[in-house]
């Protein structure tokens, strides 16, 4: 492992401490769960911790099964954690409404809902409160803007069906990013494209979100989309999983295409790699 390059640090006292002054966005606070069925118990998280500090890009990596999903349904609410706690901007996550914008692997647009509209659901189903200050008119000008940015202005007043699927997970994008929450959950958002798409879409992601700072934790299998993409990579073990490795990715921003041919990268991408290879070993 290239120690003197990798600022890594194991989950002994590695996450980072939240600034001075605003709350992190996330924070996941030695959490336990398992799955009780037919008086089975399958244990999948195992004291994990983990910080997304405002405007900062997290991704996660691990083993098939390590509980990934399942950290992003207790994030959610859709499930307690057995021991632990979760907070996002300071408050305990219970299920409440409104604090987090979410991007599933499938697109999920609403079919009776032109392109525009569905970009447009977060902001309209979001209490006033939680608008800044815009009107939805204000709104439908702002979605559309991105929308041509994201290539899709001749596309405004389609239906998805009529969107490639590349174009579609732009919109899911689009829509999770206008939503008012301040923290974003992705989870694996590009791993129904294929290859060509895919790398087009971390570029583009990677564009957006250069803009718009937003805090982001995301789920992926793909080590390169991680370091391209993340100021800080949480390595998970098999389940039941803990957190094996944080890494501060050390490439400035912007990132740029050259950076993948950088020796660095090459060499934390076989690390990363080696990483999660022994890990499915272990899970068999
Ligand atoms: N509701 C549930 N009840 C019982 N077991 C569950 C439930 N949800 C998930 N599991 C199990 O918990 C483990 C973790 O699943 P999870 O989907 O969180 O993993 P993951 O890391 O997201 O996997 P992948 O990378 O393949 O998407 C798996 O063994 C899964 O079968």
């Amino acid at each position: 492992m290239p120690t003197d390059q990798l600022q890594h640090s194991s989950q002994s006292g590695g996450t980072s401490a939240p600034g001075p002054s605003a709350p992190s966005a996330l924070e996941v606070d030695r959490v336990h769960l398992s799955f009780r069925e037919n008086k089975q118990i399958l244990p999948v998280l195992n004291d994990i911790s983990l910080t997304v500090r405002q405007g900062e890009f997290v991704s996660i990596i691990g083993p098939s099964g390590s509980g990934k999903s399942t950290l992003f349904n207790l994030i959610g609410g859709m499930l307690k954690p057995d021991q632990g706690r979760i907070t996002i901007q300071g408050k305990e996550a219970g299920g409440q409404r409104g604090v987090i914008s979410y991007m599933p692997q499938q697109p999920a647009l609403l079919p009776w809902r032109t392109t525009l509209d569905n970009v447009l659901l977060g902001l309209e189903v979001a209490p006033d409160a939680q608008r800044g200050g815009r009107d939805l008119a204000q709104a439908r000008e702002e979605a559309r803007a991105w929308l041509a940015q994201a290539g899709l202005a001749e596309f405004e007043q389609a239906y998805p069906h009529k969107l490639s699927g590349g174009m579609q997970q732009r919109a899911a994008f689009l829509r999770a990013l206008l939503s008012p929450q301040e923290l974003m959950l992705l989870d694996e958002p590009f791993s129904a494209l294929d290859a060509l798409t895919r790398s087009d879409m971390q570029r583009w992601l990677l564009d957006i979100w250069e803009r718009s700072r937003r805090s982001v934790l995301f789920i992926t299998h793909n080590i390169e989309e991680a370091l391209l993409l993340s100021d800080t990579i949480y390595v998970f073990s098999s389940r039941p999983s803990t957190v094996l490795h944080r890494v501060e990715v050390p490439f400035p921003r912007p990132r740029t295409d050259a950076m993948a041919d950088d020796p660095a990268f090459l060499e934390w991408k076989r690390t990363l790699s080696g990483w999660l290879r022994e890990e499915q070993a272990k899970q068999g």
